[in-house]
């Protein structure tokens, strides 16, 4: 096995460009950034929250380091530290304190926060995540304490390269970016979208083990259509209707131009949360150019069909024998149909076109169907099949017939008791997915599923719900949610070398979660794994998309390591704290 050393990730993962800030190639003309290196100690260690380690420096480190009498005498390891941040954050009644409480000691004690969220994602994930997250990205102005991330907005038009080199580091790897549009199925949230990308990178460290020193959160404002935050006293963004059009494409070209001049071609850049009419343009302007990834799209894509590859386990009949229909025919909904039908048609060795035939999807104007085909956006006109019009999801199921119901379109509760019922009345064992986040936008809540279904549904959510109790007997639902791949994927990425995103990279991400998923799993009626064990599955993502970028070409870190699961659990960072000397 090939041991990833730090100056490998380096050279590779910023496309072999060292002088990042063009410092040593600057001629007298050039302005440069005067950053300069200093060792850390006394009282400023302490607030340092990369380096701090709070009561848990040891006698030693107190004298070298200049902390004697800046602590109190006691000295805890990280686990009793860990067992007391714990106990500190579940007294918290509500889940937006302990929202901020967590992202306090992120900003106190990285390591410290990597290590709780790591070691209690289950408890800790639904915090930083969906559905709190999202409360977060509503209250943000109020909730305001410390600024995290990189905001650019249409006031540094022309500056954008300035603006990324005042981030202090320079070894970055993954952007996860958004213009908070839509944020989960919250609408427009403006600059306070930006809980977001500092949420979803949090997982990119915790559950995919890309150094936290490697994410970057971004959010670029144009503004917002949000009447609400436009007149909210406590608003952290531009207090202007959204920029369209050129003025809004200019920026994002100079965004995507200034990432890729200052910190080369392997920078991954992860679309987040961008309202559909952006989404699908930028992903497709800038998918031959740039390593980029729309989650909405293509990660929930590819979590939903391992859900599906997984479910056949309990369904007993192959996918391409399945009637599929979606209520929501966006980012999340038409990228999951056309991985799909790229699974299927790979499988069935038919075409995509044929392969697209058993998919259908609603929209807020009814069944998509042929009729339809001019007034609909590009994106969903792949899915306009020969029917008559449906008005309505009821109406919708009672036509197709379909196997598998999936929601995505935000709208909380539009699974009703007549849906279940009526998806039960179809099939033995319905699969039904209510991927709307956070959980006020879920389709029908896991008891709601399971009650209606008495008990038969296979249920996924995009949020998480509690086991449900029916008629003696427990159902685990389990999260169908992006976060099981875009953190191994984006690792995967990075441990290439890789310069461009595949949809077969995609497709190998989902098989290798659909591989993940045990005999004890499924004897409990889940169809994903547990996230306890999410760093082993990132591991074994991460291998299957760098085996792929390796296999089409696609890598830019040679030679190819021989065990690349190893080579990914090996680079995965590890919050444990350091000695310091
Ligand atoms: N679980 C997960 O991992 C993920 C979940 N999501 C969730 O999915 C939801 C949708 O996201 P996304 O696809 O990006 O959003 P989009 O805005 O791109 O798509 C929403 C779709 O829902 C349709 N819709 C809206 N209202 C209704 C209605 N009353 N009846 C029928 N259809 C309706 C829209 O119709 P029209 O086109 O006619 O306006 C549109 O097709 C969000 O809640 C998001 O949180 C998203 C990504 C990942
Ligand atoms: C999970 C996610 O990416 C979303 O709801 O937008
Ligand atoms: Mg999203």
């Amino acid at each position: 096995m090939e041991k990833v050393t730090n100056s490998d990730l380096k050279s590779s993962v910023n496309g072999g460009v060292v002088d990042v800030y063009g410092e040593d190639s600057a001629t007298i003309e050039h302005n440069i950034t005067p950053w300069s290196l200093s060792v850390s100690s006394g009282y400023s260690l302490l607030r340092d929250p990369r380096y701090n380690k709070g009561l848990a420096f040891t006698e030693k480190e107190r004298d070298t380091h200049y902390l004697r009498g800046l602590l109190p005498p006691v000295v805890l390891d990280q686990k009793l530290q860990e067992k007391r941040l714990l106990n500190n954050i579940r007294q918290y009644q509500f889940p937006l304190q302990k929202y901020m409480a967590l992202t306090e000691l992120q900003e106190r004690n990285e390591r410290l926060f990597y290590k709780l969220l790591i070691d209690n994602v289950e408890e800790l994930l639904p915090i930083v995540y969906t559905p709190t997250v999202g409360e977060a990205c509503q209250k943000f102005g109020s909730i305001f304490r410390r600024p995290q991330g990189l905001f650019i907005s249409l006031k540094d038009k022309g500056k954008i390269l300035d603006v990324l080199k005042n981030w202090p580091e320079r070894n970055i790897q993954v952007i996860v970016v958004t213009d908070g549009e839509r944020i989960l199925g919250l609408g427009d949230l403006g600059c306070q979208g930006m809980g977001i990308p500092v949420g979803k990178l949090a997982l990119y460290s915790a559950l995919g083990g890309v150094r936290p020193s490697a994410c970057l959160p971004v959010t670029i404002d144009v503004g917002t259509n949000n009447e609400k935050l436009l007149n909210d006293e406590f608003y952290i963004g531009l207090r202007q209707k959204r920029a369209t059009g050129q003025e809004y494409s200019e920026l994002l070209h100079e965004f995507m131009s200034a990432v890729k001049q200052n910190y080369g071609e392997n920078i991954l850049i992860q679309f987040e949360d961008f309202a559909n009419h952006n989404a699908f343009e930028l992903l497709a302007k800038y998918r031959d150019t740039h390593l980029v990834f729309n989650d909405d799209i293509q990660g929930t894509a590819s979590v939903v069909l391992a859900g599906l590859v997984s479910a056949q386990k309990l369904t007993n009949s192959p996918l391409a024998e399945h009637t599929f229909l979606f209520l929501g025919a966006g980012e999340a909904g038409t990228g999951i149909a056309e991985l799909i039908a790229l699974y299927i048609s790979k499988q069935m060795n038919a075409s995509v076109e044929e392969s697209r035939k058993k998919i259908w999807l609603v929209d807020s104007k009814g069944l998509i169907v042929n009729s339809r085909k001019d007034s609909l956006q590009d994106f969903k006109k792949p899915w306009a099949h020969e029917h008559e019009p449906v008005k309505d999801l009821l109406g919708a199921i009672k036509a197709i017939n379909p196997t598998v119901l999936i929601g995505s379109a935000g709208i909380g509760r539009a699974f009703t008791k007549e849906v279940i019922e009526a998806m039960s009345s179809i099939n033995e064992r319905p699969l039904i997915m209510a991927l709307s986040n956070p959980t006020t936008q879920s389709e029908c809540t896991a008891e709601e599923a399971y009650t209606w279904s008495k008990g038969r549904a296979i249920f996924a959510s995009g949020s998480p719900f509690d086991p449900v109790e029916y008629e003696g007997n427990v159902f685990v639902s389990t999260q169908a949610n992006n976060a099981y791949i875009f953190p191994g994927f984006g690792l995967g990425l990075v441990i290439s070398g890789a310069i461009r995103v595949h949809d077969d990279m995609l497709l190998a991400a989902a098989e290798a979660l659909a591989g993940q998923v045990s005999k004890e799993n499924y004897d409990k009626g889940m169809i994903y794994p547990s996230f306890s064990s999410i760093r082993k599955i990132s591991a074994h993502i991460a291998a299957n998309v760098a085996a792929k970028a390796y296999e089409l070409g696609l890598a830019g870190r040679l030679p190819r390591p021989k065990d690349i699961v190893k080579c990914a659990e090996s680079s995965m960072y590890s919050p444990t704290y350091r000695l310091y000397r």
